[in-house]
């Protein structure tokens, strides 16, 4: 036996127990070891799409020709436009994405409906109100947007319904169409020199406030969220909703309907209004209580409405809002210009296909933001991750089930500079997913995590050494549970399973209390022998004589002679006889095979 060739080495956790591994220069024929090049993929297999087939995307509104073709180039597209909720929730289990603008409601329901397999909703615009987050995150569904590409379209819309309104372009056309001719009647007022209050100075909010001091409009802002500073740098002052309210000629809304926004504007808030205000709503219909609106208009408080949007959509035809000759009305156009939809499209696009390619979408609605730079970096390590926790769940025989769980990052970085809310919930992948058959991913993680009562603690160790490489460990262990490797039980009584990243791949490097080091591919053979020549070629010939490549292999003994745990990576997964032999082998205490 060709033991001589092996390669003795410490690792640089601990020195408390010597290891034994083949290095990846050694052949050792007797084995039939083979050390290929690993697998590594380039890309984050957040959400599982199989990339095998080509996915499908449903497009359920109408979105631009250069997102389609985008879209085209990657997946099957099928645009079926103005759905029922029924043919949706029936079309839905044959779809991977689904793309929809503000008028499909994606509910509970068709997260249900889909069976699993809806894997990323993609909104064509900002406003995600028709989306039911919540049921999205619970299932696993990715929800992404296309923030940017509207902003100005919809801002140019609110400053149209502002001129418009203020100088009752519509009634008067309508009236001239009509035969009429109106003069003293559509007498308008003037924005110049009137105070506009932006209501919610984001994007389009300070895209309005800076179109209207063009205008030579006074321009205040209230928006709790928004810094001063980027206020003042375009002459607008934050003030108090009261503030705003009380002072506003004209008031424009641009902010996104929640729980807080909706009714923002009822009886009560109408009533602190300066008489005479004119009101802009370009963002939500739901912000208003379109009740009291027509109630203030009728008493005089509001002089004048022009609204593109509306609490239902298209609103009742024959409703007294619609209908009122002070309010202007447009059919939720505030995004519709060539060149918003053709941005919208193509932001949705990329945002759609890169999340069914694994990567994480920077404009994800419901999954952390994880910065490009830190994925990159991160990416050996979310691998290691996983398999970590697929090799500790892997181990337990019983007890109290997995309920409790500490990972433990060994890192040289200060510890505000190592986001590891991506490596928890690979972590969380790999524990639930092999005894479950909920998939798990980066968006439901946490939430699964806690459905299933497992609770996972996390605890940095701050290490010396150069803060180039993010982390140099990552520890599992399950507290609380039997083991079927009773060799994976640490002194403290865990589960123990340790691994870091070396030359970009993960590798497990301790088992219990027992150091090993095997690069964490194909499937895993954990055997605890007493430590004597002899034992490797014995296990490395039955697994040879069965056609069982060994793409790895280590053993980590607590001293000479004594137990000794050996760690075998194997590329196929060898048949129920071929484990009974080698449980056979004496000496052979105990043997678990894992797949990772
Ligand atoms: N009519 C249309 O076709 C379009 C409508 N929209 C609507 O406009 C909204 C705003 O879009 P963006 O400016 O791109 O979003 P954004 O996220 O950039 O800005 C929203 C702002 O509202 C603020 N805000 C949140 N709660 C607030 C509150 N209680 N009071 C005051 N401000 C509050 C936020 O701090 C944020 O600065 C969207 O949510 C969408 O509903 C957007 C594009 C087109
Ligand atoms: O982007 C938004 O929030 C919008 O309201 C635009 O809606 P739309 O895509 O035109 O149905």
């Amino acid at each position: 036996m060709a033991t001589s060739a092996t390669n003795l080495r410490t690792t640089s956790l601990s020195h408390k127990l010597s290891s034994l591994s083949i290095s990846s220069n050694n052949k050792l024929s007797a084995f039939s070891l083979t050390v290929r090049q690993p697998r590594l993929k380039s890309r984050f297999i957040v959400l599982s799409a199989n990339l095998d087939a080509k996915p499908t995307v449903l497009v359920a509104e109408k979105l631009g020709e250069a997102g389609l073709k985008l879209l085209k180039e990657f997946a099957n597209v099928d645009c079926s436009y103005n759905l029922s909720p029924e043919e949706l929730c029936t079309k839905i289990s044959l779809c991977d994405a689904l793309i929809v603008r503000s008028g499909t409601k994606v509910n509970r329901e068709v997260f249900e409906s889909s069976g699993g397999r809806l894997k990323v909703v993609g909104r064509a615009g900002v406003g995600i109100d028709n989306v039911d987050l919540a049921a999205a995150t619970e299932h696993g569904c990715l929800v992404v947007n296309a923030p940017t590409a509207n902003t100005v379209a919809a801002a140019e819309h609110g400053i149209s319904l502002l001129a418009a309104m203020a100088r009752n372009v519509a009634q008067a056309d309508a009236s001239v169409k009509a035969g009429k001719w109106q003069r003293n009647k559509y007498v308008g007022v003037s924005l110049v020199g009137k105070t506009l209050a932006v209501m919610g100075f984001g994007k389009v909010g300070s895209e309005v406030a800076r179109r209207a001091k063009g205008l030579g409009m006074h321009v205040i802002a209230h928006d709790p969220y928004a810094p001063a500073d980027r206020a003042r740098a375009i002459g607008v002052d934050l003030v108090s909703f009261e503030e705003a309210l009380a002072t506003a000629d004209f008031i424009s809304l641009h902010m996104p309907l929640t729980p807080t926004t909706s009714k923002m504007l009822n009886d009560e808030t109408f009533a602190k209004m300066k008489k005479g205000v004119r009101i802009v709503n370009v963002a939500r219909g739901g912000v208003i209580d379109e009740e009291a609106l027509v109630k203030a208009i009728d008493a005089g408080i509001v002089a004048q409405a022009a609204l593109d949007v509306f609490t239902e959509e298209p609103p009742p035809k024959d409703g007294n809002l619609v209908q009122h000759e002070k309010v202007t009305v447009t059919p939720h156009l505030g995004a519709s210009t060539v060149e918003a939809q053709e941005g919208v499209a193509i932001e949705i696009a990329e945002a759609v296909v890169g999340a069914l390619k694994g990567e994480l979408a920077a404009t994800a609605v419901n999954a952390p933001m994880v910065p490009a730079e830190v994925l990159t970096e991160l990416k050996p390590y979310v691998m290691l991750a996983e398999k970590l926790g697929r090799l500790a769940v892997q181990l337990v025989a019983g007890g109290s089930g997995v309920k409790s769980v500490k990972v433990t990052y060994g890192s040289p970085r200060a510890p505000d500079d190592l986001d590891t809310r991506l490596l928890r919930a690979m972590i969380t992948k790999g524990l639930i997913e092999p005894i479950s058959s909920v998939f798990v991913n980066l968006v439901n993680a946490d939430f699964t995590a806690k459905q299933r009562g497992l609770r996972i603690t996390e605890e940095r160790i701050t290490l010396d050494g150069s803060p180039e490489s993010p982390l140099d460990f990552i520890q599992v262990q399950i507290a609380n549970v039997e083991s079927k490797f009773a060799s994976a039980i640490s002194e403290t009584g865990e589960i123990k399973v340790e691994g870091q990243v070396k030359d970009g791949i993960p590798h497990l490097t301790k088992v219990g209390s027992f150091e090993v080091d095997v690069s964490l591919e194909g499937s895993l053979i954990l055997c605890r022998q007493v430590d004597q020549p002899g034992m490797i070629g014995k296990v490395g010939s039955v697994l040879g004589e069965e056609n069982v490549n060994i793409s790895f292999m280590s053993v980590g003994r607590i001293a000479p002679r004594k137990q000794a745990v050996m760690a075998i990576g194997v590329d196929e997964q060898p048949k129920k006889e071929t484990l009974k032999r080698i449980g056979e082998i004496p000496a052979i205490e105990e043997f678990v095979f894992l797949k990772l």
